[in-house]
């Protein structure tokens, strides 16, 4: 944590018609954080990651990738994506080696073929998560965590200096969610990797990230864990999202 900021987003509105979605949103992901980012269903995080990755436009406001405004920025292979993989992985006719193949494009260009050293990033990037053992195996062979693995391999192989990894444990029951995050939390440490990690999941070892955000359209909090407890998080847990509310959390 150098203070230099990989994203940021300064004073961001978004709206779908006349629904605003984000609100006066300012954000900054600096280089080496771990930063979760937290809300309940719809409290916009998906949006968020969607305008920092340049699918979605504000309405108002500035997004700086890389100290750059996002209109100008043109390094999209700095920034790794981890999508919310069930859906992804289901009926993949690819191997892991294959699907972490298709993480080189981003550098290379996609008419391009990988050469020795594209192929040296994938195992690279294989062997990181952890699954060197099934490179030649079938997506659809894998377990939920192993896919899941495979996905982070794919967003590793163009040796971005970001993952952004929307939702990335849905799905996975406990153990595996655990291995996740201690290899997430490897990336993060041991490879200098800076990860803007979404979640509406309150039980997640949060200590391991060095800051958290709350949103609920606007962000409610932004800082150092744990979320302070006045903004009981009791409604962010899938079973009592309906719960949750702005002003119940401004009143607390
Ligand atoms: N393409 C769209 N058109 C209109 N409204 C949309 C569209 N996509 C999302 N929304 C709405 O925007 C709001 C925020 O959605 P978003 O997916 O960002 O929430 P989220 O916090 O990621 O939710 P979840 O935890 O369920 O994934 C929701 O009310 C959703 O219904």
């Amino acid at each position: 944590m150098n203070g230099v900021k990989v994203l940021e987003m300064q004073g961001v509105y978004f709206s779908y018609g006349s629904d605003v979605i984000l609100e006066d949103i300012t954000i900054a992901v600096e280089e080496g954080d771990f930063l979760i980012l937290v809300g309940r269903n719809g409290s916009g995080k998906t949006t968020l990651v969607r305008l920092f990755l340049g699918l979605l436009h504000p309405v108002q406001g500035e997004i700086l990738l890389f100290g750059d405004s996002i209109r100008k920025f043109r390094d999209w292979y700095r920034i790794g994506y981890v999508p919310q993989t069930p859906a992804l992985a289901a009926g993949f006719p690819a191997t892991v080696k294959e699907i972490v193949a298709t993480g080189r494009f981003g550098r290379i260009g996609r008419c391009h073929r990988l050469h020795r050293e594209d192929w040296q990033a994938v195992e690279e990037a294989i062997d990181l998560v952890g699954l060197s053992h099934l490179r030649d195996n079938l997506l659809t062979e894998l377990s939920g965590g192993q896919r899941q693995r495979a996905f982070i391999a794919r967003a590793l192989a163009g040796r971005p200096d970001v993952l952004i990894l929307d939702e990335p444990q849905s799905g996975l029951d406990d153990g595996t969610r655990r291995d996740f995050y201690r290899l997430l939390h490897r990336l993060n440490c041991e490879q200098g990797i800076t990860i803007l990690m979404v979640s509406h999941d309150a039980d997640m070892p949060v200590n391991w990230a060095n800051r958290i955000a709350l949103l609920d359209r606007c962000l409610l909090y932004q800082g150092p864990p744990p979320i302070p407890a006045r903004l009981d998080l009791n409604g962010l847990s899938g079973k009592a999202a309906g719960s949750y509310s702005i002003s119940r959390l401004h009143l607390s």
